[in-house]
């Protein structure tokens, strides 16, 4: 493998029958979670830390809900360099494993980490966020035409700020953007309304991997200058959303992937629709399908039976 090229993989954009019979409009799903470390964050973080490495970067970092654990632990075996992942209590047992068998060294911290301090996965650096527009790059190749609209899940708001990133790089600005988050983390949209940032108090939704208490200011600049829709879903939602998406597509992804699939099995897009906030379009609706490693069949059905819909 080449130093510099990317370490994240093509994914495929499919057209989903299941998901567009429940939308009543053509829905595409970008297959986020068939990245080599079953999410988007080798996008952003693949691409920071070989930025990081080439300019001398010896040892790797991360704290981490476990995602762009995985994608930095990844990315350091890649490189031959040693990696160490801060990871709150309560990871799924699955991803601690994975880590260790990249090689890299874990450490359980207590609460939540705070994202921003010393991880790649924080938010403000530029870097990610080109490497998450690699993501609507393959977007304009696959389509040729803008999608009626962009789905995808917020947490910190680096997905969100890669998609815009790219959106004006192949001159798509105009494409609305549907910003989902489950309600306990919903930092985006709490800060969209009061119209400044707003840190949450806690995280007290399961899609623990959307679990930024402050989204990054360059989101909020954007949701208030872009054309984002801020959506909220409940946690019920975003786990039926996983569960009917297991059945209908034979794929299995965190709640906080859920999330933005919610936008489709919670009728949201038909009400944004039929309230005129979403001009109806011929062109498809595409969904990010983010993935995540947090999710097990155990761990699903655990989540059914604890909202009560098992
Ligand atoms: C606690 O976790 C934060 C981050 N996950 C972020 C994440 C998001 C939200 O992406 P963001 O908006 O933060 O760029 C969505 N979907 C999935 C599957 C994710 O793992 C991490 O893994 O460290």
């Amino acid at each position: 493998h080449g130093k510099t090229e990317p370490f994240h993989v093509a994914t495929p954009l499919l057209e989903s029958w299941a998901l567009s019979q429940v939308a009543g409009t053509a829905v595409f799903l970008k297959c986020e979670n068939m990245q080599p470390v079953g999410s988007f964050k080798i996008r952003g973080i693949g691409h920071f830390c070989q930025e990081m490495v080439k300019k001398g970067c010896r040892h790797l970092v991360c704290s981490s809900g476990g995602n762009a654990g995985i994608a930095a632990a990844y990315v350091a075996r890649k490189l031959g360099i040693p990696a160490t992942i801060v990871l709150p209590e309560g990871t799924s047992p699955q991803v601690v494993r994975r880590l260790e068998g990249e090689g890299a060294e874990v450490q359980l911290a207590g609460k939540p980490p705070e994202l921003r301090t010393h991880s790649p996965a924080s938010f403000s650096h530029p870097l990610p966020r080109e490497g998450n527009a690699s993501l609507v790059r393959e977007l304009k190749a696959a389509l040729g035409t803008p999608p009626a609209a962009l789905v995808l899940a917020v947490g910190g708001g680096g997905l969100l700020l890669g998609v815009v990133t790219g959106l004006v790089e192949v001159g798509w600005q105009h494409v609305p953007i549907i910003a989902m988050e489950t309600r306990g983390a919903h930092c985006l949209n709490a800060a969209t309304k009061a119209g400044k940032l707003v840190t949450l108090p806690d995280i007290t939704s399961v899609a623990k991997s959307l679990g930024a208490k402050t989204v990054a200011a360059r989101a909020l600049e954007c949701a208030l200058e872009c054309e984002i829709l801020s959506e909220v879903v409940e946690d019920a939602e975003a786990v039926y959303a996983v569960q009917q998406f297991l059945d209908d597509e034979r794929m299995l992804v965190e709640p906080a992937c859920g999330a933005a699939l919610a936008a489709v099995y919670s009728g949201l897009l038909g009400r944004l629709r039929a309230e005129g906030r979403l001009r109806p379009a011929p062109a498809p609706v595409v969904v990010i399908v983010c993935g995540g490693n947090n999710i097990n069949s155990r761990e699903l059905q655990a989540l059914r039976t604890q909202l009560g819909q098992s």
